[in-house]
């Protein structure tokens, strides 16, 4: 067995309590061994004056849009996806899709997160990415059945459920998957009842964007007579492992219907704020028994992948939207980014415990800004930033030691991303 040892800092326990200890961590079974007084192992890596955190979990995104951050702002969901987005979107091609994924793995892992969720195409080159990055992932081809003929509808659902099929338990079996249909309004009602089904039979849960506009969730009552997570629920979603995006614009029986069905809801705060999307019912969804996880949504409606931006923005936006200070208080933040964000995702990480994934994000609190510390747990919501992490850990093996990512060339990353956004750019301009 080899070992390693996160030796010399505090440990952030699964009861949000803090004490002083290592973890140690069997790097053959990428599992955490003991946590707490401990000696030996073949590594250690040191973490003086640091937190051992789980790694955070960014439960929804779509990582190329890396490509397209800063690209267009300052408009609602509708059009900034219709006007901008979707038109540079189809001048994506494969190695474009891997350029954006290799520059938001570096710049996760930056921040400490060690897994997170993936709706996009061309999936085989994020799950190259993935793989090479040493992350984990929930990958899946999302799919968009409007403004297609019923063969090229067919064939984007049988592409998304090939894709679950084919990588589930890839790279090592770091790389779970799902069938993805973009949204409740994106594809149509007949498509997601043959593909949910058949999504069922193979195994693999549902991802899919939810109740995130007023916008969107207008049409569907108008028309339907129902809430949107009505609808979905007879269509067959809301399964238990299921998750959706957002859940804005969602009512108390649709959030009693979340907890029911125990599917859980991804809030991503930045992009609800910066779209103008609307304020998510958190503690609500929380007080219910909804799990709760949190995203960044794309990198072009937030615009960066830092997850601890995120736990501040959901505090924060949590307290406004309850009209009270004691909503979403810190420990649910961090809770939301991690156990929350693996629950959610199905992983065994987010806990430091023996037994768990070893999937760990070393937060280094010597900085001004987190001086003096009163409370660990305070600081990770409201004062650290990702820029804070020193050493990121995921399935046991060190994927940033000393803030240099292992697995890639940053600087290659950083101007092959450039070319490929600037050529997507002009590309768009022609069309
Ligand atoms: C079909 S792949 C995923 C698809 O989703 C788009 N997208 C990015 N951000 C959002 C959002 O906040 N709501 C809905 N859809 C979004 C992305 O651009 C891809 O086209
Ligand atoms: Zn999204």
């Amino acid at each position: 067995m080899t070992t390693l040892r996160i030796a010399g800092g505090s440990v952030l326990r699964p009861d949000m309590s803090v004490s002083e200890g290592d973890v140690l961590v069997d790097q053959d079974a990428g599992e955490i061994l003991a946590v707490g007084d401990t000696d030996g192992a073949d590594e250690v890596l040191d973490a003086d004056g640091c937190l051992v955190m789980p790694g955070l979990v960014n439960a929804h995104g779509h990582a190329a849009m890396t490509l397209l951050r800063g690209y267009a702002d300052d408009k609602p969901l509708g059009a900034w996806l219709q006007e901008d987005i979707w038109p540079a979107e189809g001048e994506l091609g494969p190695e474009d899709v891997r350029a954006g994924a290799d520059l938001a793995l570096v710049e996760m892992i930056r921040s400490g997160t060690t897994a997170f969720a993936d709706m996009y195409f061309h999936v085989p080159e994020v799950a190259a990415a993935v793989d090479e990055a040493g992350v984990r992932a929930r990958l899946g081809h999302g799919v968009v059945t409007v403004g297609k003929d019923e063969e090229e509808a067919i064939a984007d659902n049988e592409e998304s459920l090939e894709v679950a099929r084919e990588f589930d338990g890839d790279a090592g079996g770091r790389i779970e998957t799902a069938y993805m249909p973009h949204s409740l309004t994106t594809v149509g009602e007949e498509y997601l009842r043959e593909f949910v089904a058949q999504a069922r039979e193979a195994d693999v849960p549902v991802h899919f964007h939810a109740n995130e506009t007023r916008d969107e969730v207008d049409p569907i009552v108008d028309e339907r007579g129902v809430r949107p997570l009505e609808y979905a629920d007879s269509v067959g979603l809301l399964e238990d492992g299921d998750f959706c995006a957002h859940g804005v614009h969602s009512d108390a029986d649709e959030i009693e219907l979340l907890a029911e069905r125990d599917a859980a809801v991804v809030h991503c705060p930045a992009s609800n704020m910066k779209l103008a999307s609307g304020m998510a019912p958190v503690q609500q969804m929380r007080e219910a028994g909804v799990t709760v996880a949190l995203g960044t949504d794309g990198a072009a409606s937030n615009n960066d992948l830092d997850l601890f931006d995120e736990m501040r923005d959901a505090a924060m936006l949590g307290k406004l939207a309850a009209d009270d200070a004691a909503a979403v208080p810190a420990e649910a933040a961090v809770e939301m980014a991690t156990a929350g964000g693996a629950d959610a995702l199905g992983f065994d990480s987010g806990r430091i415990e023996p037994g768990a994934n070893a999937d760990l994000a070393v937060v280094d609190f010597t900085a001004p800004h987190l001086t003096p510390v009163h409370d660990h747990v305070s600081h990770l919501a409201y004062a650290a930033t990702g820029s804070d992490v020193r050493h990121t850990i995921c399935d046991g093996s060190v994927l940033m030691r000393d803030r240099d990512v292992l697995a890639f060339d940053e600087a290659r990353v950083r101007e092959r991303a450039q070319q490929r956004a600037a050529a997507v750019a002009e590309r768009a301009r022609d069309v």
